[in-house]
């Protein structure tokens, strides 16, 4: 317990304090349950945590904060409430995904389940050529992957669309379209929340959160892959773009799997 402590406050950065008074220290004993602090200490003594400085985002699902790897490279850790109010999505979601075999009845379980496929959605989505974080490690509810931006993160399109010009939003429209295709042609994929959110404005666009990214084999790909049309197209003609077609959009890409059925 001493050695987790002393190893947790490292990661903290709370070597120079006293372990025990810093506020920090206490307020992550509490948020984080034992299973996340042992896994944050496994990564720790492995170098792929050397340092967490900064929360990226605080969600129902997860936390994401920013840190350094024992090598000095910044990196972005999100980790996932193993106590979720969300368990019902994550488990309809998983269950309709044949990729994943035995469901767990634990919620915490299913919560390592859940976070090992956003890494393989990760994986996936770099190996067809869809601008993501690189994915460096995962264990448990913890997944560890490169992180955009420099001194302060990347913003996300919603972020910066008022500083932003008809042409910069044709671009990002032509980037987020080619992204459903290619993902849906040669990945075989969807990423099922596309949208002004989860595309984060750096050299190159990158598309993040694909905790509910699946395969076509799964029931439920042509509804995502439905929604994440309709929301580009319409966020996008909102700003003026003259963007595809949504149904005809629809129907050219599920082609033979689309029966009317959506
Ligand atoms: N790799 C990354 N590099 C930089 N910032 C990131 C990275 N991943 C996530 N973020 C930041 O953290 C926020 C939340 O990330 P993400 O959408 O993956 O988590 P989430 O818990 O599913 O969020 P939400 O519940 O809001 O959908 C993002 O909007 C982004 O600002």
């Amino acid at each position: 317990m001493e050695r987790l402590d002393r190893e947790i406050a490292e990661v903290l950065g709370l070597r120079e304090r006293r372990e025990k008074d810093s506020e920090l220290f206490k307020v992550f004993s509490e948020v984080f349950d034992r299973t996340t602090v042992e896994t944050i200490s496994y990564f720790y003594r492995r170098g792929k945590i050397d340092l967490l400085y900064g929360v990226l985002s605080t969600g129902k699902e997860a936390n994401v904060f920013a840190g350094f790897d024992a090598q000095g490279n910044r990196i972005a850790v999100k980790i996932y409430r193993t106590y979720t109010t969300e368990f019902r999505r994550i488990w309809e979601y998983l269950a309709a995904d044949p990729r994943v075999g035995y469901l767990p009845k634990d919620i915490r379980k299913l919560v390592f389940v859940w976070t090992r496929r956003e890494f393989k959605n990760l994986q996936r989505a770099m190996k067809y050529a869809v601008r993501a974080p690189e994915p460096i490690a995962f264990r448990n509810n913890v997944l560890i992957m490169e992180f955009i931006g420099d001194e302060t993160p990347a913003p996300r399109l919603k972020d910066v669309e008022k500083s932003l010009e008809k042409k910069d939003f044709e671009e990002l429209y032509d980037f987020a379209m080619g992204s459903i295709e290619r993902l849906w042609k040669r990945g075989d994929m969807v990423h099922g929340d596309l949208s002004e959110y989860n595309i984060l404005i750096w050299e190159e666009p990158v598309i993040i959160d694909w905790s509910q990214a699946t395969v076509k084999r799964n029931r439920m790909s042509l509804t995502l892959l439905y929604r994440d049309i309709k929301n580009i197209t319409s966020y996008f003609a909102r700003k003026g773009v003259s963007v595809d077609d949504p149904e005809e959009k629809f129907r050219e890409l599920a082609g033979d799997e689309y029966g009317g059925r959506i």
